[in-house]
C-alpha cells in the first residue's frame, strides 16, 4: 500500500504541491487529473523519492520513501517511474532495448517475456526496427515497456499515451491495464484525459494549484462532480443559474452536460440556436438562453440559427447537480 502524509514541496519559493495526502491500495489503479501545471507530475517524483520534501512523508509498504539527499540512487526500487521523456537507445532494436531491463537474464524466459511485453504495447512487428527509426508514440510505447520488464510494484506514469494516436490509444489503454490488473501491479497515472480516467482509474485525485481538490472514483466525480473545475475535466459542461427554477435559491448554480439537456415543448428554458456543430454522432449545439447566457446541447440534427426551442433539464439531476 502507497500512504502519503502531508506532503508539500517548493521548486524555489512558490509552494508546488500543498499538504497533500492519499493512499492506494495494493493493485489499484489511481489517476491524478487537472489543468497542466497544477503539480501531477512533481507529485509523480515526490512518490518515487526524486525529491527532498519540505514536510510530510511517502510510505510504500510501511517503508518510507527517502529523497535523493538519503539516497545515492534516487527512486525506490520497487517503484518504476515513466517521465514524459524517454530514455531509449536509438541504435538497437525494440526487442533489445526491452530485453535490457528485463530482471533475469536467461535466454528463453528472456524471450518469452520480450514477446509478451511486445503484445501488450502492440508491436510484435516492429520487434527489430531500430529505435531512431521510430515514430514519437512508437518511443512512448517502448519506454512503457521497459518500465513493465523491470516487474516494479507500483508503477508512476507521467502521461503515458500523449504521443498515441486515438486510433492506437484505445488497445494500448485496454492491453495495459488489463496487464496490470493481472500482475496485481499497483499503478498511478497522470492524465489530461477522461476517457483514461473514467475506463481506466478505480480512484481520482483531481489536482489545482498543488492542492487536491477531490478524492473519489471517476464515477463519482462525473455523476457528481463539486464544481465547474472537475466537471470540464470531462466535457464542456453548462452551468446554468439556480434562480431561473422555482424552488432554488438564488445565488447558486446547477452543473449539467450538453448530453443530459432535451428539447421539449415544456422544458424550462427558452432559447434561441447560435450555431450546430457536427461532431460525428451528433450536433453539438451552442444557443443564448432569454436571459442571455450560453447554453450548450447535443441533438441528432442540425438546426438553423435563430431557431427557438424550449429546453429541458432532467428535475432528478437538479438536486444533485446544485453547487451552492
Ligand atoms: N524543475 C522545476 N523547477 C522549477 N519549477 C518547476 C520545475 N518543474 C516544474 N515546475 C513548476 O511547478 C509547477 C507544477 O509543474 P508540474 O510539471 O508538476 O505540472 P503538471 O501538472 O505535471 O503539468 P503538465 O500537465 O503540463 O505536465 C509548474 O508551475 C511548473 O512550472
Amino acid at each position: 500500500m502507497l500512504d502519503v502524509q502531508e506532503v508539500t514541496f517548493a521548486y524555489q519559493h512558490k509552494n508546488t504541491l500543498k499538504n497533500i495526502s492519499f493512499s492506494v491500495n495494493r493493485g489499484a489503479h489511481t489517476c491524478i487529473i487537472g489543468e497542466s501545471g497544477c503539480g501531477k507530475s512533481t507529485l509523480l517524483k515526490a512518490i518515487y523519492g526524486l525529491l527532498d520534501l519540505d514536510e510530510g512523508k511517502v510510505f510504500w509498504n510501511g517503508e518510507q520513501v527517502l529523497g535523493p539527499a538519503f539516497n545515492l540512487v534516487p527512486g525506490h526500487d520497487k517503484m518504476k517511474y515513466l517521465a514524459q521523456e524517454d530514455h531509449l537507445m536509438p541504435y538497437t532494436t525494440v526487442s533489445e532495448n526491452i530485453k535490457k531491463f528485463l530482471s533475469r537474464q536467461e535466454a528463453q524466459w528472456s524471450q518469452q517475456r520480450t514477446e509478451e511485453l511486445l503484445e501488450v504495447i502492440d508491436m510484435t512487428s516492429f520487434a527489430d526496427t531500430k529505435v531512431k527509426n521510430l515514430s514519437g508514440g512508437q518511443k512512448q510505447r517502448v519506454a512503457l515497456a521497459q518500465v513493465l520488464a523491470k516487474e516494479p510494484e507500483l508503477l508512476l506514469l507521467d502521461e503515458p499515451f500523449n504521443f498515441i494516436d486515438n486510433f492506437r490509444k484505445n488497445k494500448l489503454r485496454r492491453n495495459l491495464f488489463n496487464y496490470l490488473k493481472k500482475q496485481q501491479i499497483t499503478c498511478i497515472f497522470a492524465t489530461h484525459d477522461s476517457t483514461d480516467m473514467l475506463g481506466f482509474a478505480d480512484q481520482a485525485l483531481v489536482m489545482k494549484e498543488g492542492k487536491i481538490l477531490a478524492n473519489a472514483s471517476p464515477e463519482q466525480l462525473f455523476n457528481e462532480p463539486k464544481s465547474f473545475y472537475i466537471a470540464s475535466l470531462f466535457q464542456e459542461v453548462n452551468q446554468i443559474s439556480a434562480k431561473y427554477f422555482e424552488g432554488f435559491s438564488s445565488t447558486g448554480y446547477f452543473l449539467i452536460y450538453p448530453s443530459e439537456i432535451k428539447i421539449d415543448e415544456k422544458g424550462q428554458l427558452s432559447a434561441t440556436v447560435i450555431q450546430s456543430y457536427f461532431n460525428g454522432t451528433n450536433h453539438f449545439i451552442k444557443a443564448q438562453l432569454k436571459q442571455g447566457e450560453s447554453i450548450f446541447f447535443l441533438e441528432s440534427h442540425a438546426i438553423k440559427e435563430k431557431e427557438k426551442v424550449q429546453l429541458c433539464l432532467p428535475k432528478e439531476l437538479l438536486k444533485k447537480r446544485l453547487v451552492e
